[in-house]
């Protein structure tokens, strides 16, 4: 067989261990070939088609490598037009390929649908991403490097927010979803968390920083970047007119200090984490979560099993149609344990006073 390789979307610590194990157990299981290609599907959309092949000399040595030797697009649009599809149809023809490996997230997983819709590209998905926001996967490779970063970063927050008595607002990813706000700001020791499933009440953090002045006399607040006061909009940082998913959101952890400092003696300041959250060497746990990803994504292609996309559901590794999370996001449940936790351990959730 010809399986090509892809990365999509933002890139995300342990892309790298997913192409090393998918191609080795390509090669060492079904003696496959096994090409590399440039920038997700943008790789695929040109008149040549850009890919590069991937050898086990290739693939070896990169396990622990943050990023993607492939290179990956978040705005790369192959079902823009009849034109763009029939190019990527060609290139596909072209290189012979039986199936394409497409690791990427909610975005890259509703084009691989598209294109298998649209002109018949086989594909097997494998989730990625730092927000953790991929239906039916309970655990997507790159959220555990995003956390251990963010708490990192709370930590070092933490220490200068005390010497100043100052509230400090730590402003995390994640897009719509608020799981990496959620547990960056459990194990960051965040008094307040706010997430994009709970509109925030202006006045119940007031609250709370208000009496955090008379005794702790610094608080510390961490917001995903999906999050929004109860009757205001989201926070946009930039739109991309060309990607099918436009709206790049950032921001809001400033739009709250201007909310909340004129009712404060504390100052307040305001830390974007932004890009660092996805950079960097992947955790142990992601190094072997992705592996066990590549691996099974090698496994659905040998057995021709394509359409589906790996997944991690009550800790064991199986498959699910990319049809069935394909334009999905998984968002957190508002029953979900860790908030009750919270709330019982007296994290404020920015929820008005009942
Ligand atoms: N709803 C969507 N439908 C089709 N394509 C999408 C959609 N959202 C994003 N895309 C495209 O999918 C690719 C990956 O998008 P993005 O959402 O940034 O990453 P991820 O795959 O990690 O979710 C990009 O090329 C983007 O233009
Ligand atoms: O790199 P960009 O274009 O600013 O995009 C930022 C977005 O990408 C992410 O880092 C990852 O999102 P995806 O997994 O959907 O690619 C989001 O948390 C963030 O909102
Ligand atoms: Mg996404």
């Amino acid at each position: 067989m010809k399986v090509g390789v892809l990365t999509g979307g933002g890139d995300c610590p342990g892309l790298n261990a997913v192409i090393r194990a998918v191609t080795k157990s390509l090669i060492s299981q079904g003696q496959c070939e096994v090409i590399g290609i440039a920038d997700g599907f943008e790789g695929l959309m040109g008149a040549t088609p850009r890919v590069k092949p991937l050898t086990w000399d290739e693939v070896s040595g990169i396990l622990h490598i943050g990023g993607t030797i492939l290179g990956t697009s978040n705005s790369a649009n192959p079902l823009k037009s009849e034109a763009t599809l029939a190019q990527v149809k060609s290139n596909v023809q072209a290189l012979g390929l039986d199936v394409v490996v497409a690791i990427g997230g909610d975005g890259t997983m509703s084009l691989a649908n598209g294109l298998a819709n649209a002109v018949g590209m086989q594909c097997v998905g494998v989730p990625k991403t730092i927000d953790n926001d991929i239906a039916s996967c309970e655990r997507s490779f790159g959220f555990d490097t995003a956390v251990a970063t963010a708490t990192e970063a709370l930590r070092r927050i933490e220490s200068t927010a005390n010497s100043h008595h100052r509230v400090m607002i730590v402003e995390t990813m994640g897009r719509n979803a608020g799981w990496l706000a959620l547990e960056a700001g459990v194990a960051g020791a965040a008094d307040i968390i706010l997430l994009p499933e709970i509109d925030y009440d202006l006045q119940a953090i007031v609250d709370v920083c208000q009496a955090r002045e008379q005794r702790q006399r610094y608080t510390i607040i961490c917001i995903g970047e999906g999050a929004k006061e109860s009757g205001h909009s989201l926070t946009v940082r930039e739109t991309i007119a060309h990607s099918p998913d436009p709206v790049r959101l950032g921001g809001v952890g400033h739009v709250l200090r201007e909310r909340l400092q004129p009712h404060l003696r504390s100052e307040v300041r305001t830390t974007v984490l932004g890009h660092v959250q996805r950079g960097g060497d992947p955790t142990p746990f992601d190094r072997v979560l992705a592996t066990q990803f590549g691996h099974h994504a090698a496994q659905l292609v040998l057995s021709g099993r394509f359409g589906r996309m790996v997944t991690l559901q009550q800790g064991q590794i199986g498959s699910v149609e990319i049809a069935q999370v394909a334009n999905t996001q998984r968002r957190i449940d508002l029953a979900h344990p860790l908030l009750t936790m919270a709330r019982d351990i007296g994290i404020c959730l920015g929820e008005a006073a009942r």
